[in-house]
């Protein structure tokens, strides 16, 4: 994908940098970035400059619809993404919040499923939006938000995909996603397959047509340790053309998801790419 490398080069030639007492590590910054994915199309946006792992995001974001709060639990679906965050930031290790191993505390899925109401009881924000969009209703306020300010201390981290907004115009189902950080080289490789993946499933369960997602980013940046494989080697290649995501087309509502759907109902076709690099990790 042409604009994923533009977003490297553009961070190499006019970063800033910036330091990050979170990971102590210091960060090469751009601010605002606009992607965007072509679903009708089934251009599916992974990276074809190294060798990226589709169902790793996928699982990601299953387990945020699942409403987890657990890395064991991601693991089981087919992802160690949350391990890191959940079991060696000393913060998170010294919280009162967190209920032993694997835990992550209040986030992202969480939030999204069981957002704790002031008056008590608490709010399924993703079901609402479901049963909304099968009925073809957009309220405009098709709202899907992981950020709870309230709770950031209950959680290991703040969510930085953060909020999804869905539209319907004229019977075709769009989504405008929000992501205030992100870790161009690791992160954005996970977050546009996500981004992709949830109008693509939202469309299936709801029996809408899939249009266009938009991608939106504020703090986007390359830590210090993964600049020089970006610039003398992702940077250097040329992208190939885009695989198609299939998805199993008996995944008809949220339960099926929330129960059988398992990385087995997901698979590319058509996907090259270059070799893989490892980049380094921030935690
Ligand atoms: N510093 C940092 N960057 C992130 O992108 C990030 C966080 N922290 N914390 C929360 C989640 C976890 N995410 C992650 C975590 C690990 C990989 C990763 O290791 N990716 C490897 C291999 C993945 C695999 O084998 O499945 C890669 O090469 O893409 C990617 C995204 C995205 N998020
Ligand atoms: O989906 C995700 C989750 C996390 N990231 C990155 C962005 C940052 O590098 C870190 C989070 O650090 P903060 O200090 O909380 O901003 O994780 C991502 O790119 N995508």
């Amino acid at each position: 994908m042409r604009a994923y490398l533009d977003l490297c080069q553009r961070i190499v030639e006019q970063g800033s940098w910036v330091e990050n007492s979170r990971t102590g590590k210091r960060c090469l910054t751009v601010i605002n970035a606009d992607l965007e994915y072509n679903v009708a199309a089934n251009e599916f946006p992974m990276i074809t400059t190294r060798k990226s792992f589709f169902k790793s995001a996928i699982a990601e974001f299953i387990g945020y619809i699942r409403g987890y709060d657990n890395a064991a639990d991601f693991r089981k679906l087919g992802t160690k993404t949350w391990d890191a965050n959940a079991n060696l930031n000393d913060v998170w290790l010294n919280n009162i919040f967190r209920k032993g191993e694997d835990d992550m505390g209040r986030v992202y899925g969480v939030q999204g499923r069981n957002w704790a109401k002031p008056d008590g009881g608490s709010l399924d924000q993703l079901q609402k939006i479901v049963d909304n969009l099968s009925q073809g209703i957009d309220d405009r306020a098709e709202i899907l938000t992981f950020y709870n300010p309230g709770e950031f201390h209950m959680g290991c981290l703040r969510p930085c995909m953060h909020t999804h907004n869905f539209s319907i115009l004229d019977g075709t189902l769009y989504l405008t996603s929000y992501q205030r950080s992100c870790d161009v080289p690791l992160g954005l490789n996970f977050n546009q397959v996500q981004v992709f993946f949830f109008l693509a499933i939202m469309a299936q369960i709801t029996g809408l047509k899939p249009g266009v997602a938009y991608h939106k980013i504020v703090n986007a940046h390359i830590y210090e340790d993964q600049l020089a494989l970006m610039k003398d080697v992702q940077l250097k290649r040329e992208p190939l053309p885009l695989p198609k995501l299939i998805i199993n087309p008996d995944i008809k509502s949220l339960k099926d998801l929330e129960t059988w759907v398992t990385m087995d109902d997901f698979s590319v076709e058509g996907y090259q790419c270059h070799d893989a690099i490892q980049y380094p990790f921030a935690v």
